[in-house]
């Protein structure tokens, strides 16, 4: 698997946002290889009419869905009504811009502005205000949440998105001022990552990470929801100032949410272990692996598309992959190894989410090396590395090689290219559009990934023609011979298998 096939990387710079009905967009899942190694994948899904693959039909499919108010009201679902409400419409953003110089907080607020719109929203107006720190009460000052409430009413937005994590009282507070709903930096990323889950795991994940989220704000959201429950006429229109009876009935809601939670974590522990199990014997068959990780919207999914031809949805929207997706690869030089694409990467990713997601993280930490791809389009890259670079610390993969992937080299300035080329120790630049740089990273790999470490050569039967399909799966032929006897084979394997083939050794070095 090179970079000869590679389906429809561009494909989502055509918007087509909710119109996935058409036969053309019918998911086409056609099963090319139910390889063993790879059972815990969905098959392999490839482009049919080179513009659209199955994935990208769920994606469309999936946005068709949440314009849909289904509204339950069931208190099972409670963080599903809580989460409905929160679909954003027209939005205005606000910041809060502490430190650094004024590039930087722009910069903050266009990629707030990026989320928002990945969540679905119509993005009306940002503003930014300068302040040693945020205001205790109402997040930005008073004065300003007052101008704030003019853009509001004057735009007709329904929701303000603040760039940061709010305490519930800062967003109680300020929704009294701007009369809409204001949510924070966290919850739209929760809400993106509840929109794009599609694994049980996934899905499990971000909804445990939304309970934990939301208990301590359910005194401020929960007039929605002793509305919903309470039979209406409870609510009071704008603010969120009407508790009275609904006190004790919160109390009833948080610890329905926490026995809830406790119940979540206990099937993720349980989901884990399957995960655990397969990644486990993939190590067992010492099939290397390589994790590509990076900073959303990097080009990570076009990246593994690339280098095997595998059609994952690639979208120019932040979080398009949010589920682990490993594939099988091969090196230049014929050894296999297993590829995982990996859930993008942003600054103050919430806490929760971190936690949540440390299983994709763990697949990273565990690799034998990692793909870092970073947007060389970007106008600040090195923010990305670093970024990037906090999380897998976090995780404790610090060991494990990297090499960085300066993607989208066809868009990028050069100057651009070079001061990034020079500053990394092990970097390529490499398009995943054009296919540029593509073979030299193929290599690159290749040479960095761990080699079995026992050399011999083997004169094996033909009635044992497993052990040769092994020798090409998991180690390096370096020759292989039929002879009359059986297949005469130079072959580098690891301590396991070669102990299975010390029959039919001739010599080993
Ligand atoms: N110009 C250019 N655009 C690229 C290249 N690679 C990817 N893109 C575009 O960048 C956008 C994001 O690509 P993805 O592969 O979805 O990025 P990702 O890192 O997987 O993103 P998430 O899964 O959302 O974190 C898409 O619009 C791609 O078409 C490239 O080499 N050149
Ligand atoms: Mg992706």
């Amino acid at each position: 698997m090179t970079s000869s096939s590679s389906p429809s990387q561009d494909v989502h710079d055509m918007q087509h946002p909710h119109d996935a009905t058409g036969p053309a967009a019918e998911p086409h899942a056609e099963s090319l290889r139910a390889d063993a190694l790879m059972e815990e994948d969905v098959a392999w899904s490839h482009t049919v009419d080179g513009e659209r693959d199955g994935d990208q039909y769920d994606r469309s499919e999936r946005a068709a869905l949440r314009r849909v108010a289904g509204l339950s009201t069931e208190l099972e679902d409670v963080t599903e009504v809580e989460y409905r409400q929160l679909r954003l419409e027209r939005v205005v953003l606000v910041g809060v811009w502490t430190s650094g110089t004024a590039e930087d907080a722009d910069r903050s607020l266009a990629e707030l502005a990026a989320l928002a719109e990945t969540a679905g929203a119509l993005v009306l107006d940002g503003v930014v205000q300068r302040r040693d720190k945020p205001d205790p009460a109402t997040y930005i000052g008073s004065g300003k949440a007052q101008e704030l409430y003019d853009i509001v009413r004057d735009s007709g937005a329904d929701t303000v998105v603040c760039d940061g994590e709010l305490s519930p009282g800062q967003l109680i507070h300020l929704e009294d001022v701007v009369k809409v709903k204001v949510v924070d930096r966290t919850a739209l990323i929760l809400d993106i990552f509840a929109q794009h889950a599609k694994s049980r795991e996934g899905k499990a994940q971000v909804s445990l990470a939304q309970m934990q989220y939301m208990l301590p704000r359910l005194r401020g959201w929960g007039q929605s929801l002793s509305r919903q429950m309470g039979g209406g006429g409870t609510s009071g229109g704008g603010g969120m100032a009407t508790r009275g009876p609904g006190e004790t009935k919160i109390e009833t809601d948080r610890r329905r949410i926490r026995e809830k939670m406790a119940k979540m974590r206990r099937e993720i522990a349980a989901m884990k272990t399957g995960r655990e199990l397969k990644r486990q014997e993939r190590r067992r068959n010492k099939v290397p692996s390589v994790a590509i990780a990076g900073y959303t919207n990097a080009g990570k999914s076009s990246l593994l598309n690339r280098l095997t031809g595998a059609g994952v949805l690639v979208e120019n929207a932040l979080f398009a992959t949010l589920d682990p997706t490993v594939r099988r690869a091969e090196t230049p030089s014929g050894r296999l190894y297993t590829l995982a694409d990996t859930v993008g990467f942003v600054r103050h990713l919430p806490h929760h989410l971190v936690e949540a997601f440390r299983s994709t993280m763990e697949e990273v930490g565990d690799s034998d090396l990692i793909l870092h791809v970073v947007d060389g389009a970007h106008p600040a890259p090195e923010e990305q590395l670093a970024a990037v670079r906090e999380v897998i610390r976090d995780v404790g993969a610090v060991n494990v090689p990297e090499i960085v992937v300066v993607n989208k080299a066809d868009a990028a300035d050069p100057l651009v290219l070079q001061r990034l080329l020079r500053v990394e120790k092990h970097a390529i630049a490499v398009s995943a559009r054009t296919g540029a740089g593509i073979g030299e990273l193929l290599s690159m790999i290749d040479e960095i990934l761990p080699r079995p470490e026992v050399e011999l050569e083997a004169l094996i039967p033909y009635t044992q023609g497993q052990l040769v399909a092994r020798a090409h799966a998991e180690g390096e032929v370096l020759s292989e011979e039929h002879t009359a006897e059986g297949t005469l084979l130079k072959v580098r394997v690891h301590r396991e298998l070669a102990s299975e083939l010390s029959t039919f050794v001739l010599a080993t070095s």
